[in-house]
């Protein structure tokens, strides 16, 4: 028996607007199920599909209001027949469906086989500025402006999400073919009408989320790659594998520390890798050298300032050393040549963090992590009141002294070495191997410019050599402090400059005449090579930059 025709799952029941019955069959000739249709009447109004439980089971009844009379039509589907069991189990299933078609959000077209228009939702009839129903039975390519609905008739395949142009506007559509019997029977297609703007603002999400993925893509593999920068100190010695040891316990403590070492010891280095050692790495170092700011600038260089503070000030106002190096690292070079009022001022950002834009009163905070470098005696400096007692206390409670070179002799080949492979990679020459004979005479200078001056001599030398090897005789005597064959005494240690024990004071003076003539024009000319660049003349000279603008200033002085 086939379903339809089986009274326990379908029925038929005519009622008159007398409340008789006039026509009845299967279920329809339940008297239980007449009264549950007859109370059924009043809303037809408003929906015609109704899901009605008999016995504990869904069925889904159709109502049919005619001139005198009511239609109803029972019918219990099978379960696996969705939309049976969707208009059986939901009350409001008409509405549902009702809205799926006329939602203003989708618009849909439904072609037959023939890839004619049977049915064009409200909002899409309106987009096309249709009438109701009039497009229907006409060929879709003549109503819809770039539609495919006749080609997933031919393919069979449905297309979701695809961009259509219609009237001028953007839209998404999804194609669906109806297939009845494996065959293909019509198509749907939808169109969300809201789409595009969501769809837009989707993809910023997804661009955004892209661009976060790829920054932390590249932090992954700068944390994988990352030097620590400790691996830069070159050195196997006692004192440099204590340096490091220590640079390892304090970098993540979070301490300020103290740098004291000789010029070209290696002071920036260390800062460097106590930076990338901490949890500040994230963001770079911010470094400041005492010695190179002139006094005038100093304040706002450090502290910053706010907008027209001052003739030439830009217009915004600008940011300090201090406020940049907010959760990173503050590297404060040359701490011992910085002025006592800068001093004081220093001390107070140290105690609390809080500080003013030079021209605002406005209290600002930074949280930075303070490494500062010296190279002068701090001890003697605080005696003679050119340095604050208080401030050295809080800029040392971790004092790291850096050994000079001299007293690590064995580290000069693993320097040289390492200096040679890198000058080579960037400078693509072949000078790579160095003569066994070279170490031992490297070992036997003093270097007073530490590792500065000697990677300044190797550089030299390669210059100097047959392309491929250094040799001793590669080293031409040097015009620099400190070296053997030259008689001019270092700039870093002034006192020496005095007259010698037994010497003329007229012989005194007149050497240090000599030496400060030569200074001046090994110093002008090293700018001059390097374009005014005072960092790189200093490395190029072997001195420290502080001695460099030491040097400059007094020049200028002199006109
Ligand atoms: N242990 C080391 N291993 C490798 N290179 C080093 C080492 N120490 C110093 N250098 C190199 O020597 C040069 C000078 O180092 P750096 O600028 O850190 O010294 P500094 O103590 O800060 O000098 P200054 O006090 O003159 O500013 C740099 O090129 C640095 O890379």
């Amino acid at each position: 028996m086939s379903e339809t025709h089986d009274p326990a799952r379908a029925g038929l029941l005519v009622i008159d607007d007398n409340g008789n019955f006039r026509f009845q069959d299967g279920l329809g000739a339940r008297a239980d199920v007449q009264e549950r249709l007859k109370g059924l009447r009043g809303q037809l109004r408003t929906r015609r599909l109704f899901g009605v439980e008999l016995d504990g089971v869904r069925y889904t009844v159709l109502g049919w209001r005619g001139a005198d009379a009511t239609l109803f039509l029972i019918h219990r589907g099978k379960r696996e027949d969705t939309l049976l069991d969707f208009i059986g189990s939901v009350d409001f299933a008409y509405s549902i469906l009702n809205h799926l078609v006329s939602s203003p959000y989708e618009g849909m077209t439904v072609v037959d086989h023939e890839a004619k228009v049977r049915f064009i939702s409200p909002v899409h009839e309106g987009f096309f500025r249709l009438g109701t129903g009039e497009a229907a039975g006409k060929p879709v390519t003549e109503v819809i402006e770039n539609t495919r609905l006749h080609e997933i008739l031919r393919t069979g395949k449905a297309e979701i999400g695809r961009v259509q142009e219609m009237r001028g506007v953007t839209r998404v559509v999804s194609r669906i073919p109806i297939v009845e019997g494996g065959v293909v029977v019509g198509a749907i297609g939808q169109v969300m009408f809201k789409a595009p703007e969501q769809l837009q603002q989707l993809s910023l999400e997804v661009n955004r989320l892209r661009d976060e993925i790829a920054q932390y893509k590249r932090e992954l593999t700068g944390l994988r790659t990352r030097s620590t920068g400790i691996e830069q100190i070159i050195g196997t010695s006692d004192a440099i594998r204590q340096l490091k040891a220590d640079i390892a316990k304090v970098a993540p403590l979070d301490v300020p520390v103290l740098l004291i070492g000789e010029s070209g010891t290696g002071k920036e280095l260390v800062a460097n890798a106590i930076h990338s050692l901490s949890a500040r790495h994230g963001r770079p170092m911010v470094m400041v050298n005492s010695a190179a700011l002139p006094a005038s600038l100093a304040e706002s260089e450090l502290f910053g300032y706010e907008p027209g503070a001052f003739t030439g000030a830009e217009r915004k106002g600008r940011k300090g050393k201090f406020e940049s190096a907010h959760k990173s690292t503050l590297f404060l070079d040359e701490v011992g040549d910085m002025p006592l009022d800068l001093q004081v001022k220093l001390l107070r950002i140290l105690q609390d963090g809080v500080f003013e834009r030079v021209g605002g009163e406005q209290q600002r905070f930074s949280d930075f992590r303070l490494v500062s470098a010296t190279n002068r005696d701090l001890g003697q400096m605080i005696q003679s009141e050119k340095f604050r007692l208080d401030l050295y206390y809080r800029i040392s409670p971790v004092t790291l002294r850096l050994p000079p070179l001299r007293e690590r002799l064995e580290d000069i080949p693993a320097i040289v070495q390492g200096f040679l492979a890198g000058l080579s990679s960037r400078n693509r020459n072949n000078v790579r191997f160095v003569d066994d004979k070279v170490y031992g005479y490297l070992q036997s200078l003093k270097w007073p410019g530490n590792v500065r001056q000697l990677l300044h001599e190797v550089e030299r030398a390669a210059i100097f050599s047959d392309g491929t090897t250094i040799r001793v005789e590669d080293f031409r005597p040097s015009a620099l402090p400190g070296m053997p064959s030259v008689a001019i005494p270092a700039p870093s240690a002034p006192p020496e400059l005095a007259a010698a024990p037994g010497a003329a004071p007229g012989q005194a003076a007149d050497m240090r005449s000599a030496v400060g003539t030569v200074e001046e024009s090994l110093i002008r000319d090293a700018l001059k090579r390097n374009d005014g660049n005072k960092k790189r003349a200093a490395e190029e000279l072997g001195i420290s930059r502080s001695y460099l603008y030491k040097r400059l200033r007094a020049i200028e002085a002199q006109g």
